[in-house]
């Protein structure tokens, strides 16, 4: 019999994607990839599951059922182009392609229009959680035409993650690109909160203690109000000893950081739509200065510069989760602010409903999250609503003292610090970018506005210094 549904790609996120949908809806999947061999090794892999593989394109088109619906886990960039112009011949009007993967967002909304004008509807939808997520249920973000989202959530809303409440993961976030944008803020975030856990890592570590007693630590804040899967995964692989040495993994790592993309994406959106993503960024330039080889080999004969910090462990607990929470309303910031400017009508509450299982940035503080913006739709900042404001008051003096003793240990701290920065920045009366605007005008002519009257003002400054109003 046809298939409901086909896969394209067979790597780890292709693969388990497609077992997870064999379990869940009626009938095979179809799983298609140019390798015959490695279809026949995922397939062989797992007898039983009602899995169907391809490596003839017509072929694999004409075993699904009509519309057809066809979920593409390929590599971000070129390789969803080739496989969306080989596609398109052979498919319908009316046919659906999902794009599963990292996709940019600029070239989903590309993509949509290109297969719009040959009958094809394209969607693109970020799917999160791994490899086991994507196996077990993974989380969800859709973005498109509701008439496609009709067509295809019945066979997504079976496979993805549950919440505590037993809502699936999974939803159609707004319209266009709206569901690769959603995915690159969610990594975005990722990227923040990994950052910052290595940071609290830095600081518990310059206390004197071992890799497997800041895990311990992690493994306790886990099991209190700031529970993520991120700590979770944190406190377990700082248990993890060494397969070759015996001793702790960790003390073998690399400390190079690498990258494939979206975290730079998510700054470049931020700078484009002119909000702050501090946070996000001194993650994402974390990353570069750590695999700047040449240049650190620059400085290595030098005395380390780094001293010790003691401080309690609570106190570094919460400047972390108010640093968390500070990266998250970031991301979410630049995503209600890209939503008003493309259109998209997201709703954060839906977005942070799917956020709560199955991606790599749930955590628990997303329940009353979630629940808070669909109480306060309009909010600003999640930040300024309670339980969160007063949460990260009581907070933020401890972020203060974590950022302020790390820097004066020089132990690098560039994500908890921006956050503290950024906090700092939002609660200062009059910044000083005051002088910043006079000095555009000084040397560019650039006017400023006053703080006690309407307009544009500019000095003739290579004249009389008079004041002109525009
Ligand atoms: O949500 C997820 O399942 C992950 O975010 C996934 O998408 C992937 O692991 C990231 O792309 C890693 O990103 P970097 O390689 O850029 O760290």
């Amino acid at each position: 019999a046809a298939a409901p549904i086909g896969v394209v790609g067979t790597g780890v996120m292709g693969a388990s994607l497609a077992r997870n949908l064999a379990r869940n809806v009626d009938g095979s999947v179809a799983m298609f990839d140019l390798d015959q061999a490695k279809i026949d090794a995922v397939i062989a892999a797992h007898p039983g599951e009602d899995l169907v593989g391809y490596s003839d394109l017509p072929d694999f088109v004409a075993g699904l059922t009509s519309p057809r619906v066809i979920l593409l886990m390929v590599p971000a960039g070129a390789p969803v182009d080739a496989v969306v112009a080989s596609l398109t011949p052979l498919l319908d009007d009316g046919d659906i392609i999902i794009d599963g993967g990292n996709s940019h967002y600029p070239d989903t909304e590309r993509r949509v229009a290109g297969c719009a004008a040959d009958g094809i509807r394209f969607i693109g939808m970020g799917v999160s959680g791994g490899e086991q997520g994507a196996l077990l249920g993974p989380a969800m973000m859709a973005g498109g035409d509701p008439s496609v989202w009709a067509d295809i959530s019945g066979l997504l809303e079976p496979i993805a993650a549950r919440a505590d409440d037993g809502q699936p993961c999974v939803a159609l976030v707004g319209s266009g690109a709206s569901g690769h944008f959603t995915k690159m803020v969610h990594n975005g975030i990722e990227y923040a909160d990994l950052q910052l856990i290595a940071e609290a890592f830095a600081v518990l570590r310059a206390g004197g203690r071992s890799g497997r007693e800041v895990g311990e630590i992690f493994a306790a804040w886990n099991a209190g109000e700031g529970r993520s899967y991120l700590l979770e995964s944190a406190a377990t692989v700082l248990a993890q000893d060494d397969p070759q040495t015996g001793g702790e993994l960790i003390e073998r790592v690399s400390d190079h950081a690498k990258g494939k993309g979206t975290g730079a994406w998510t700054v470049i959106a931020a700078a484009e739509q002119g909000v702050s993503v501090s946070v996000i960024a001194e993650a994402l330039f974390a990353r570069s200065t750590s695999s700047a080889t040449a240049e650190r080999a620059v400085w290595q004969g030098d005395a380390p510069l780094v001293g010790t910090v003691d401080l309690p462990v609570d106190v570094v607990e919460h400047g972390y989760l108010a640093a968390r929470s500070i990266a998250y309303q970031q991301g979410l910031a630049l995503l209600a602010v890209a939503s008003e400017e493309f259109g998209w009508n997201v709703e954060l509450s839906q977005v942070v409903r799917i956020w709560r299982a199955g991606c790599i940035i749930r955590a628990r503080f997303l329940d009353a999250l979630s629940k808070a913006y669909a109480d306060n739709p309009e909010a600003t900042s999640f930040l300024a609503l309670e339980p969160f404001r007063t949460e990260l008051l009581e907070r933020l003096p401890s972020l203060r003292a974590v950022a302020t003793a790390a820097m004066g240990a020089c132990v690098p701290v560039p994500a908890l610090s921006a956050a503290l920065n950024h906090q700092a920045m939002l609660m200062t009366g009059s910044l000083p970018t005051a002088l910043v605007q006079l000095l555009r005008d000084f040397f560019g002519s650039h006017t400023y506005e006053r703080t006690d009257a309407p307009g544009h003002f500019h000095i003739v400054w290579e004249g009389d210094r008079s004041e002109l109003r525009s």
